[in-house]
């Protein structure tokens, strides 16, 4: 297996990569970005990439969700969940009052937002591509135009010369990011494990009064839980959205199949995504009138009926 993530070594990607089983001695390919990581997915350069999807405090990656829905021919299958703490790290000798301007991936700096009020109120932020990025910036001997980078303590361990100004800095203690690994279309279907997850993006059919709940109904009525639901901008004019979804449950469960039937009726731009085993093992509650039993039965009862 080939696999990429966004890079370089020592960003949360690369420890969620590295949660997968056979990944530490597979080759593993750093990206840039979400987007390039995607593309090679696409091109068949790698068989799969470990990208973030959501983070418990600063909510949904975007250029995740918007890089998936775009390429509409990716799987995910599988997904890891990472505890998320933040270290301030510098060049050696470098003292806090040094701090001039702090370089971190965008979610980095929203978790971190807090801390920095309180401790650094007056740097500058300078965006970096990954937390690691930034902090390996500060190695080159040019001055990147920042004195310090926000990144995981793993970056620390790789790198020596980089001394910690500062640790715990996340401004939420339980913040965790999910990742996903995401593999072309022809990547094999992972086995229902009772505890699964489906990802789907639904275009707004039409914009109408109701709409929305049209959509959502199809799950609802079939007792299908969703953990997340996102609404992104399809980009193509103002008020044209796309949403993006988490169901409780597997395609090969009846429940799900038929909320999936329902909304390819409302919506036949439902693109699927991928049914995989959830990360936390928790299994959905499932009430007795949305088993499999009870719509194989009633599905059995309809044919009779038709003879
Ligand atoms: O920069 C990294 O280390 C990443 O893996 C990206 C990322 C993200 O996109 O949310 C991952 C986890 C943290 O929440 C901060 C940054």
């Amino acid at each position: 297996m080939r696999y990429t993530f966004l890079g370089p070594e020592g960003t949360f990607s690369e420890a969620a990569l590295l949660s997968v089983p056979g990944a530490y001695d597979a080759e593993r390919i750093p990206s840039t970005s979400v987007v390039t990581a995607l593309a090679k997915v696409h091109s068949g350069e790698v068989d799969a990439a470990m990208v973030p999807i959501e983070n418990s405090v600063e909510g949904g990656v975007s250029a995740t969700l918007d890089a998936i829905a775009a390429e509409g021919d990716l799987r995910i299958v599988r997904e890891a969940l990472i505890p998320i703490r933040f270290i301030l790290v510098a060049p050696e000798g470098t003292l806090m009052e040094d701090v001039r301007a702090v370089s971190t991936h965008s979610h980095a700096w929203a978790q971190v937002r807090g801390w920095m009020g309180d401790r650094l109120p007056h740097v500058d932020y300078i965006p970096g591509s990954s937390t690691a990025a930034a902090a390996v910036g500060l190695l080159g001997g040019e001055s990147p135009g920042y004195e310090a980078a926000v990144c995981s303590p793993i970056v620390a361990e790789q790198h020596p010369e980089l001394s910690v100004l500062a640790s715990d800095i996340g401004d939420n203690a339980r913040a965790v990011t999910r990742f996903v690994l995401v593999a072309g279309e022809s990547a094999e279907l992972p086995e229902p494990t009772g505890a699964d997850k489906t990802t789907v993006v639904i275009p707004l059919p039409e914009d109408h009064a109701g709409a929305l709940m049209a959509l959502l109904e199809q799950f609802a009525a079939r007792g299908v839980n969703l953990s997340r639901i996102e609404s992104r901008p399809t980009g193509e004019a103002l008020g044209s959205y796309f949403f993006s979804v988490d169901a409780e449950g597997h395609i090969a469960n009846a429940r799900m199949g038929d909320a999936l039937r329902g909304l390819h009726r409302v919506s036949p731009g439902v693109k699927f995504l991928g049914s995989y085993p959830r990360a936390d093992g928790v299994a959905p509650l499932v009430s007795p009138r949305n088993t499999d039993a009870a719509f194989n039965e009633a599905e059995d009862w309809v044919r009779r009926i038709r003879g």
